[in-house]
């Protein structure tokens, strides 16, 4: 898609050398880096600033992670920020594999060991899930918590959520065709059935996904070049899981490097800012 296109909107021109382009695709603000590593800064200089603002306006900065590539970007970027202070941070995870913590697939014991230890975020700032319970319970165990931890909301409102995409357009654990898709009670929902290994997991459901102040996807490398077409270009295709992620109020940022976005025609803008995201 091009400037001529209906999917692509203004493009919003910024200033450094990192980022090649932004541009607004339906509602999503769309960053285009050279490279996973100079992305990986400008997430954690976003995540920062979000966290700044979240602080001086609410006393607390809520953020919500995901798996995949994002453990180890935010293991390497977030503990180097100068001044970052997180003791008013809350985090939880966007998704859950049921597993013991110990389990090298366990997304909290992933964190703890890259994030966590290193910020100095102690596990009562964490809202982890309880792996000895089934996953229907624990389903309900870690919406109770994410309740307790947002008495005032019918939805919790996060201040950050971190998203990957699957090679098929899954998010969290919401993977295409799932009747999962459809939830619209529940705020987490268990999955038993999971595509993708292993089956058992608890997710975020649409509306919490959609209710955030700011989503972020990372989506980096030529294995997703494919599939971003379809979720950013949309076409005749089926709406994926990662689409279907438009927060009614937040922002959208979908932050991906060049060979992800191989497959897009995007503006010829070069000039950004990872201090404007
Ligand atoms: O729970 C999982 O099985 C993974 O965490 C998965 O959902 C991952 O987040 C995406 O596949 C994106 O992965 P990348 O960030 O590595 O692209």
């Amino acid at each position: 898609m091009g400037p001529s296109s209906g999917s692509a909107g203004k493009f919003i021109k910024l200033c450094s050398p990192t980022i090649h382009y932004t541009a607004d695709m339906s509602g999503r603000r769309v960053v285009v880096f050279p490279s996973a590593a100079e992305l990986g800064p400008a997430l954690a200089h976003l995540v920062a600033s979000r966290a700044d603002k979240a602080l001086s306006e609410r006393g607390r900065f809520t953020i919500g992670l995901s798996g995949g590539s994002l453990v180890s970007m935010l293991g390497k970027e977030l503990p180097v920020l100068p001044d970052l202070d997180c003791s008013g941070w809350l985090a939880g995870f966007c998704d859950e594999r049921l597993v013991p913590f110990d389990d090298g697939e366990s997304t909290y014991g992933l964190y703890k060991n890259e994030l966590f230890s290193k910020m100095n975020i102690p596990d009562s700032r964490v809202l982890a899930i309880d792996p000895s319970l089934t996953v229907q319970e624990c389903a309900e165990d870690y919406a109770g918590k994410l309740k307790k931890a947002f008495p005032k909301e019918d939805i919790p409102v996060f201040d950050v959520l971190l998203l990957g995409m699957g090679p098929d357009g899954h998010t969290c654990s919401l993977f295409p065709g799932h009747a999962l898709l459809e939830e619209t009670q529940k705020i987490v929902a268990p999955i038993s059935d999971s595509p993708k290994p292993p089956p058992q997991r608890v997710t975020m459901t649409f509306p919490v996904l959609n209710s955030a102040r700011c989503v972020v996807f990372v989506s980096t490398g030529g294995s997703k070049a494919h599939v971003l077409k379809q979720v950013l270009d949309g076409g005749d295709g089926p709406v994926l899981p990662a689409a279907r992620v438009l927060p009614s109020q937040g922002e959208l940022f979908w932050l991906i490097d060049e060979p992800a976005a191989s497959s897009l025609t995007l503006p010829v803008e070069r000039q950004g800012s990872a201090a404007k995201l």
